[in-house]
């Protein structure tokens, strides 16, 4: 057996040529060796996060396979964490006793999709701070981050989360009582309560959980009374110390008629973007599925499907299913060719057609006669400023952009900026019969 010094450096400096000089500071850095016995090398990281990290990237089966490179010899990591007397073997010695193990009977019972775990999410540059948010709030309910709020565009893994969250402390804690709705269930629930006079009962089934997770808030939008039961039932989960998860497709703040007690309690945690994947990123979430659903499927067609659909991981695995259901019907393998028949059988807006913020800055642009650099920059002059909002609100309205994002296009302008501009265009709009003109000329020229 070599040192245990030796032995650390050596993965240690693999570790460094494979990673991101950031990954590499976060994740291995900080993972200090312990001891060496036999073939169990013990780390001990610094915090749950870490060592979820570790398991769920596999970062501990990578060990496994560079101590092997360095030493050829079959070393297995044992994670645990600074306060931790009994030490947690980590999942690479642990996979053979998960895959044994049938759907535990919780999952069946809540309204908690239970294909929607940590496990089952691909992390990328878009998602990885909300995943790592997530994972501390299931390992610590209620105590970090309360309420943990996750934004942004449609389709982009926001439930997915959500429930991650719930699965995970399920499985860690299977008496966790967890409560799952719509906004607009919340909502419902509520009005039923009122007109069966149960809302006692109402009180009781929201109130006494220790897990609340409500997804796309953004319906709340305008529902006063709905809202002041939210209110409450809000107050009383934080003073017990329970833990509330909210999505939603915006800030809080960006929400219209949002009660600002309501958002300044959510801005009381973490709130988080979510922005859309990047192609690698897509491509790993096509494989995981096609993996996952038996579908074999070369990677260069992975990669021709990820490159068609650029802004929502729904539709994404949409797309390959449809390629699936294709190859079945015609009894060809899969094939690229195969795919883009498929997808063109779809009708799916190409990501080359489809309207994104550079297409809409280039028309506006072209339209009011500005230069690009001017549309973005930072010039205040009323030529510039108007056909700038103007894009800004075309970005709003026919891309699902976040408000976050839309600003980083504009020469990453804040989106605070963002609303100000959608919100004065909204507002002229209602009388300013030339701007009306302006904009259906502009929406039917992006549509053509
Ligand atoms: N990073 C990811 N890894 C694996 N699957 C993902 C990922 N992101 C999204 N998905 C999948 O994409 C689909 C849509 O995700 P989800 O419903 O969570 O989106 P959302 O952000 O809540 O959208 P909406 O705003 O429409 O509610 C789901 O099937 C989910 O499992």
């Amino acid at each position: 057996m070599p040192e245990m010094s030796t032995l650390w450096s050596s993965i240690e400096e693999l570790f460094k040529q494979n990673s991101s000089s950031t990954a590499y500071a976060t994740w291995i850095e900080s993972a200090k060796p312990i001891s060496l016995e036999g073939n169990k090398l013990t780390l001990e990281l610094p915090s749950p996060l870490h060592r979820d990290y570790w398991t769920h990237q596999h970062l501990d089966q990578q060990l496994v396979e560079y101590a092997y490179e360095a030493t050829q010899q079959d070393i297995q990591p044992v994670l645990i964490l600074e306060d931790e007397r009994q030490p947690q073997v980590s999942r690479a010695n642990a996979d053979q006793a998960d895959a044994t193990e049938t759907t535990p009977t919780f999952m069946k019972e809540t309204a908690l999709n239970p294909r929607y775990t940590f496990d089952t999410f691909v992390i990328g540059k878009g998602n990885q701070m909300a995943h790592a948010a997530a994972l501390v709030v299931s390992e610590e309910p209620g105590v970090m981050y309360n309420p943990l709020f996750f934004y942004g565009g449609v389709g982009l893994g926001k439930t997915h989360l959500m429930h991650a969250i719930g699965n995970k402390m399920l499985e860690d804690h299977p008496d966790t009582k967890i409560k799952y709705v719509t906004s607009e269930a919340f909502t419902n629930d509520f009005i039923n309560a009122i007109r069966t006079r149960t809302q006692e009962e109402f009180r009781q089934e929201y109130r006494n959980v220790d897990l609340l997770l409500v997804d796309d808030i953004q319906f709340f939008a305008n529902k006063e009374g709905t809202q002041e039961e939210f209110f409450h039932t809000f107050n009383t989960l934080y003073d017990d110390g329970k833990q509330i998860v909210l999505t939603s497709d915006r800030l809080p703040n960006e929400i219209p008629k949002l009660q600002d007690r309501l958002v300044s309690r959510f801005a009381w945690g973490l709130s988080v973007d979510i922005t859309p994947p990047d192609l690698e990123t897509r491509i790993a979430i096509l494989r995981n599925k096609a993996d996952a659903d038996d579908i074999e499927i070369p990677d260069d067609t992975l990669s021709y499907i990820a490159g068609q659909i650029d802004s929502n991981v729904r539709e994404l695995e949409g797309a390959l299913a449809r390629v699936q259901a294709y190859h079945q019907l015609m009894h060809q393998p899969i094939t690229t060719d195969l795919a883009a028949e498929a997808l063109k059988g779809l009708n799916l807006a190409n990501a080359s057609d489809a309207i994104t913020i550079p297409v809409i800055q280039d028309r506006v642009a072209d339209y009011f006669h500005v230069s690009l650099k001017d549309l973005k920059g930072k010039k205040r002059k009323k030529t510039i400023v108007i056909p700038r909002q103007i894009a800004m609100y075309l970005s709003r309205e026919l891309t699902d952009a976040s408000l976050p994002r839309i600003g980083n296009e504009f020469g990453g302008k804040d989106h605070t900026t963002v609303i100000h501009a959608y919100d004065k265009i909204a507002a002229s709009l209602k009388t300013d019969t030339e701007l009306q003109k302006d904009i259906a000329d502009l929406k039917e020229e992006l549509r053509r």
